[in-house]
Formats: C-alpha cells, structure tokens, sequence
C-alpha cells in the first residue's frame, strides 16, 4: 500500500480548510495546509471580519442620527482611526488561527501549491503527498478588463485604506459594492455607484432591493444605471470614470464586479478536474472526478451563498466524510445571508421569488415590521418582512430590510431549517422586551 506524508491535504488555509482540519486531527489523521498568502484567508484577513469592524462605527452613528438629538453630537467617523482600530482587531487572526491548529499537531507549509499528480502537491521546491487533497483554495476579485484598469482598487485594497477619499466611484453593485458605499457614505465621502444593468443584487427580490437603494439613495449615494464603464483616465484632481452614461469623477475607484475562482494554475487540466471562473465540478459528496481530491469553500461551482458559514458546513462535511462519521451526500440546511449596509437587507431559506412562482406550495405573508412597538424603541424608522410558509403552514423562508434584519433572520432561522409547526413556536418564551422577541413574535 502507497504510503503518503500526510492523511489530508489541505491547498488553502480559509474557513474552508480550518475549520474541518480539527475534526480530522482529534480522529488521528495527520492534517497540513498549503497556504501561499495570509493563515485565516479572505474571511478574517480581507472580508467579513475586517469589514464588520469597520462598519460598525456606522451602525453607531445610525443609532446616534436616528435618536434626533435625544442622544448629542454630529456622529462624525474618523475613517483612519476606524482603520486602525480594524487593523489592531484583525492582525491577531493568522497567529491565532496557526497555533491552535498546531496545538492539535497540523503542520503549515508556506508557498504557492499546485499539483504535480492526484497525490502530489508541488509547493516550490519541495513534493508533498497525501492520501485525500482538499482544495480549499476560495476566491480573487474579478478585475475590469478596461483603459485604466490599473487606477482601481479592489476590496482587498479598499479594506486597508488609511484616508477616506473625498470621492469615490464604485463599480458594481453586489454585496461588496454596496457595503462600501453605505460605509463611505457615513463616513463622509461622496459615493457614485455604477451599475451595468438595472438591478443590484440578484440573489434578493427586487422590491427589496430596490427598497435598499432607494433607502441609500435618500442617505446621499447616486445610482447610475444602466451604465457600462469603458475607461478610467487619470486627472489633475483624481480620476475620470467614463461610462456609457457620461463621465465620473473621483479620487479612488473601487472595482466591485464579482469574484473569480482560483483554480487556474493548480494543474486540474492533467488530472481531469472541471472548472471554470464560478467555480471547481464536484458531486454530492464534493468529490471530483478524481476520487481524492475533494473541494470546499468558495472554491466550489453550486448555488449555495458563497459565505464563510457555507465554507464551515463543507469543510466540516468533509472531515466527517473522511474519519467515516458522515456517509451520506451533503445535505445543505437553510443558509441566512445579510448585506451589512444601514439597513440591512437579510435573507434565508425559500426565497421570496420561488414561493411567488410556486403559489401551490407556498403562501407568503407580508408583514410591516413599523407595527411592531420595539422598532420605535430601536429608533427604526422603515422596514419590511415577508414570511413564506409550506401549504402545512411550516416557516420555510424569511427576507427583512431593517437595521436588525440580520438578527431577525438569524433569530427565525431555527424555526426555517426544522419547520416548526405553530404549535411549536407558542411554546418559546423569550426576553422581552428584545428584538429577539419581535423575530418570533412575528410569525404568530
Ligand atoms: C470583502 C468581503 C467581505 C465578505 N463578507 C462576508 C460576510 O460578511 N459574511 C460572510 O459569511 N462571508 C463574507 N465574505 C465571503 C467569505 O469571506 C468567504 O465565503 C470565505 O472566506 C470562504 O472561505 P474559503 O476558505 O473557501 O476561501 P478563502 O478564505 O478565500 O481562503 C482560501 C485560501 O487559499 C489560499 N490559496 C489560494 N490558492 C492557493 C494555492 N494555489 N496554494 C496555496 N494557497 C492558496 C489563499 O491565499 C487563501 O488564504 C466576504 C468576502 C469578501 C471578499
Ligand atoms: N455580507 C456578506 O455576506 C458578503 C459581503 C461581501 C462579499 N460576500 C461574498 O462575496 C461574493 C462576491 O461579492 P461581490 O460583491 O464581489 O460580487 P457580487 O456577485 O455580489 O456582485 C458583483 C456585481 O458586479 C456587477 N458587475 C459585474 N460586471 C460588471 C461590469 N462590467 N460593470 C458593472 N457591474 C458589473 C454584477 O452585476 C454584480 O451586481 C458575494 O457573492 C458573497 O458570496 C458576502
């Protein structure tokens, strides 16, 4: 029998591999990660962490501005000591995350790794084997392939800009472009958002989205629409954004326009392996066509969120799949997504335009969340839900826009994921007065 270095091999040290990796350790195998940049990847380094710190200091002042001078001041952030206070939060994540994983015997290897053969992983001069590859390798920012391409930064750059700009461009406008817009905009800066078609975020409906817009749009952010952006050229004050619908001026330009896999240059070509851009073929096991060879994360091509919760539920899988506490093929529970502008717009389960398609199986129920005596508490000044049940009257999907949306979310998603009946959820007595309360007050 072919003897290997290690049991499981890890190509990338993201959510996707760390967060399985102890599963496999406790169980005996022997465990390494390949990891060629930053130990935590993009989540902690470069995205939800980074960003969620920086955004909270416009959650504070929302609450400040919305109290209408019950609580004093301007509310005014200080974008470089925001950055300072993320940079300072964040820079103990790779140390951290590295030492516990050691602590449990799992070795690092530093460098770019790609494939030499199905067990075989080339990291610079040095061939490592093991018995099952997890390719755990996540994403880059897609970049505009236009004149000027050079002058725009990505949200890895933005996420460490020290000054806030006085304008700025963003291009796109999904999760990343939309968070940094809320985010400048409070912090001062003056936010033109170039959209190529006539929507923003696909993955929600559309009055809602559009409700998010228009909600930003009132906070002082423009919307173009419609809009192709063809080139960016430098200027004496900053730079010209030139679009199909006129020119935009601005001192930083945020390209915003998706997220490539990186899969090319890992080798899959020789061994068999499907990919392209959105992601890396696998089955229900999330095994390729190489036996092996398994992928997690964001690296994965499916239509599951591509979140850091998603990335833990694979990886996780994974480890049971391999130390044979899992046989069965993956089964996805509810996933709950939140876009963190001020409001914030939340979903999970069913969506909203799958139950409107499907009335035999479903029944929605709209709710105005303002009826609720708590959001006035919470200086809430607008808001909508919508409940979406199964034909048994089980809570099968919910979407919010609020300020607390991302909690109420979270708050429902038990009874979304196991489908509590009403009987069931008369039986959960929780803290009042809370925005808890009002998330499962609102089903009854
Ligand atoms: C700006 C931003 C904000 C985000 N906000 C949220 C949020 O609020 N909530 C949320 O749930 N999700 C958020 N996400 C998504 C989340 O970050 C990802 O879903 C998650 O990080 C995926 O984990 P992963 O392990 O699959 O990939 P990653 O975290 O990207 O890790 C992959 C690792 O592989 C390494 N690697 C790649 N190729 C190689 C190679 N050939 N050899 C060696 N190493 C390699 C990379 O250096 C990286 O460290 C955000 C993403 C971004 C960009
Ligand atoms: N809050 C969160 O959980 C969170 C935050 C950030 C990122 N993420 C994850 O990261 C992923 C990537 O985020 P993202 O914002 O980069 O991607 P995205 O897919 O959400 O948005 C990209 C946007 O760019 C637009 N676009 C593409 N090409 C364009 C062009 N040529 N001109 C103008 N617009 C163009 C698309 O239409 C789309 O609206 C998300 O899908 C999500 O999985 C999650």
């Amino acid at each position: 029998m072919a003897t290997y270095d290690y049991d499981v091999l890890f190509l990338g040290a993201g959510h996707g591999a760390f967060d399985g990796a102890p599963i496999l350790a406790n169980a005996g195998k022997k465990v390494a990660f390949v990891e060629r940049e930053k130990v935590g990847g993009t989540c902690p380094n470069w995205g939800c962490n980074a960003k969620v710190i920086l955004e909270n200091a416009v959650s504070l002042q929302r609450e400040l501005r919305a109290s209408d001078g019950i609580v004093a001041g301007s509310g005014e952030i200080d974008w470089t000591k925001n950055m300072a206070r993320k940079k300072e939060i964040i820079s103990i994540f790779p140390n951290a995350i590295q030492s516990g994983m050691e602590g449990l015997g799992i070795d690092f290897i530093f460098g770019d790794g790609h494939f030499a053969d199905a067990h075989t992983v080339t990291v610079g001069d040095r061939q490592v084997t093991a018995e099952n590859i997890v390719i755990a390798t996540g994403m880059h920012s897609h970049r505009l392939d236009i004149p000027g391409a050079e002058y725009m930064h990505d949200s890895k750059d933005f996420l460490s800009l020290d000054e806030a700009p006085q304008q700025m461009v963003i291009i796109g406008a999904g999760y990343i472009g939309l968070e940094t817009a809320a985010m400048m905009n409070a912090a001062g800066t003056d936010v033109t958002v170039i959209l190529r078609s006539d929507r923003a975020l696909p993955e929600f409906n559309q009055e809602y989205s559009e409700a998010l817009l228009a909600s930003l749009t009132k906070q002082g952010i423009t919307f173009v629409k419609n809009s192709e952006t063809t080139a960016v050229e430098q200027t004496a004050a900053g730079f010209a954004v030139k679009t199909s619908t006129g020119i935009y001026d601005a001192n930083y330009v945020l390209d915003a326009t998706g997220r490539v896999v990186n899969a090319a240059g890992l080798g899959l070509e020789k061994l068999g392996i499907q990919f392209d851009d959105h992601g890396i073929e696998v089955n229900e096991y999330l095994q390729t066509a190489v036996s092996n060879i398994y992928v997690t994360g964001d690296a994965i091509k499916k239509s599951q969120p591509k979140l850091t919760p998603t990335a833990t539920f694979e990886s996780q899988y994974v480890a049971k799949m391999l130390t044979g506490q899992e046989t069965a093929a993956i089964d996805y529970p509810a996933i709950a997504t939140n876009v963190f502008t001020s409001p914030r717009l939340a979903q999970a389960g069913v969506t909203l335009d799958e139950a409107a398609a499907h009335p035999d199986q479903y029944d929605i129920v709209e709710k105005d969340i303002m009826d609720d005596w708590y959001r006035l508490v919470d200086y809430e000044k607008e808001g909508k839900l919508s409940l979406i049940y199964n034909k048994q009257h089980q809570l099968v999907g919910a979407i919010e826009i609020s300020e607390h949306a991302e909690d109420i979310i979270n708050g429902l998603l038990p009874a979304i994921e196991f489908g509590y009946t009403p009987a069931q959820l008369n039986r959960l007595v929780t803290i009042f007065p809370t925005i808890g309360y009002s998330a499962i007050g609102d089903l009854l």
